[in-house]
């Protein structure tokens, strides 16, 4: 291990369990790599896909107001009080009436008819899909100014034509948002790290 003189303020962050160094970080100065506001909001949207029931499409939404506190969340899922082992997850089938689209409700929607302030309005959502047309009237309708999505993978269907034309005549903004870094790790163990100096 690398000697460390009388100014290295480095430390090292080493595991309980296993005793190994596992990081090296400055415990004397502020942290940089912490998650800005935009990829924490992004981050919270996808991590509440993460409690949708949906086979394929896992979508979250995240609403934050102007002075950058959460209001709303919200992922894709069945209607409260619709058991969703009854109503079907399918893509495709016979009938329309025997697949999810006619029941799920969207990310947004539940964002929006989740919030926990009076009103959304001038509020920002962040969601992990472009929003649909039937979203894009929600959004307009409650208030919403911005929307910053993460992958705009349907841009060709023309829900998402419709949506663009809503939100543009609404004055609502979209931006994609494109985070520091591809992925955000979870890491539950890690609080039980314990800091200690080097010597
Ligand atoms: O804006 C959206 N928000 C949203 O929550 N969804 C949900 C509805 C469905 O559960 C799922 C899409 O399913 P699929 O990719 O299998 O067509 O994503 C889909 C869209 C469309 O972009
Ligand atoms: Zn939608």
């Amino acid at each position: 291990m690398e000697q460390n003189n009388v100014e290295d303020i480095t430390q090292t962050l080493t595991d309980e369990k296993s005793s190994n160094t596992c990081k090296k970080r400055n415990l004397n100065t502020k942290r940089t790599d912490y998650l800005d506001w935009q990829d924490y909001f992004m981050s919270v949207a996808f991590l509440s896909a993460q409690r949708s029931k949906d086979p394929s499409t896992q979508v979250g939404a995240c609403i934050v107001n102007d002075e950058k506190k959460i209001v709303g969340i919200g992922y894709n899922g069945m209607p409260n009080r619709c058991s969703d082992d009854e109503l079907p997850w399918k893509r495709e089938a016979d009938e329309w009436l025997e697949t999810k689209y006619p029941y799920v409700c969207h990310a947004e929607m539940n964002a929006i008819m989740n919030k926990n302030s009076s009103s959304v309005k001038g509020c920002s959502i962040y969601v992990a899909l472009f929003p649909c047309n039937e979203c894009a009237k929600l959004i307009v309708q409650s208030g919403i100014k911005e929307v910053i999505y993460y992958s705009d993978k349907h841009k060709d269907k023309d829900t998402m034509k419709a949506s663009r034309r809503l939100l543009d005549l609404a004055n609502v903004t979209y931006k994609q948002h494109i985070p520091k870094n591809s992925q955000v790790v979870i890491d539950f163990d890690s609080i039980n790290i314990r800091s200690s100096q080097k010597s």
